[in-house]
């Protein structure tokens, strides 16, 4: 049986990652810390022998450069990388922007928590005129105006990965390529709920941190075998934490 490699890889820290602000669609760059991070995750992927035929990413800059800054330290600078908006992170509605500390001070830590991690429960909406939906940026001018989120819950982002998994990513792995998908905390929980087939509950306890490798070795079926991140323990869980912590105040 011919073992099939994927590795996920969430973008390195963000400048609205450090000032603990929703972000979602926001186009935030990656600050010193995230580059780092990303080259990190190339470092240990190179010295672990581990190699890509392609790579998908999200349109945001944040996961794109990480893309390019993993590719750069594995010197794979002629794959394919594809791009959508499918792989964004969740939207955030109108709490993009807003800091987390301050929006739980606020509303409470449990309507934060609700708010980042329940299944089905969606931020407040923005409106159409306001400048963060996505049908008022240009990036996303090409596409059908009924496509583009207002807010979403970690279920509506699920439900928009999951065709570009079907449609792009699986194919390339039944045909035994080996890939690279470097995205965001959300777009990839939505991901490794499928792979996993983890309940609603679970995925909400899930907290992906900022640039470590997520390698899963997956069977003819594309059901996983294992997966394991490339970091030791300790090292992951006080990321891990430092992911759960952001949304509580002070
Ligand atoms: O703000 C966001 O878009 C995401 C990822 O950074 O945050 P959270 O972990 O709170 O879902």
């Amino acid at each position: 049986m011919v073992v099939k490699t994927l590795v996920l890889v969430r973008h390195g820290e963000s400048q609205w990652n450090q000032e603990n602000r929703f972000t979602g669609w926001t186009d935030v760059p990656l600050n010193e810390t995230g580059k780092n991070e990303a080259k990190a995750a190339g470092e240990v992927l190179k010295e672990k022998g581990y190699s890509f035929d392609i790579a998908f990413t999200s349109v945001l800059k944040r996961a794109v450069h990480t893309t390019w800054n993993i590719l750069e330290e594995l010197d794979l600078h002629y794959i394919p990388v594809i791009n959508s908006w499918r792989l964004n992170e969740r939207h955030y509605g109108a709490l993009q922007g807003l800091n987390k500390a301050e929006t739980a001070a606020k509303h409470g830590d449990e309507q934060v928590l609700v708010w980042r991690r329940s299944y089905d429960v969606p931020p407040p909406p923005l409106e159409k005129a306001d400048k963060r939906w996505p049908g008022n940026d240009k990036m996303y001018a090409h596409l059908p105006r009924e496509v583009l989120p207002f807010t979403e819950c970690l279920k509506d982002t699920v439900e928009r990965v999951l065709p570009f998994w079907f449609d792009h990513i699986a194919p390339e792995l039944m045909r035994d390529k080996k890939v690279l998908v470097a995205a965001h905390g959300n777009s990839l929980r939505g991901l490794v709920k499928h792979l996993d087939g983890m309940t609603e509950d679970a995925v909400l306890k899930l907290n992906i941190p900022t640039g470590v490798p997520l390698v899963y070795e997956l069977d003819e079926e594309l059901k996983p075998i294992k997966h394991y991140y490339l970091m030791d323990e300790a090292e992951l869980k006080k990321k891990m934490d430092a992911v759960a912590q952001q949304g509580k105040a002070k």
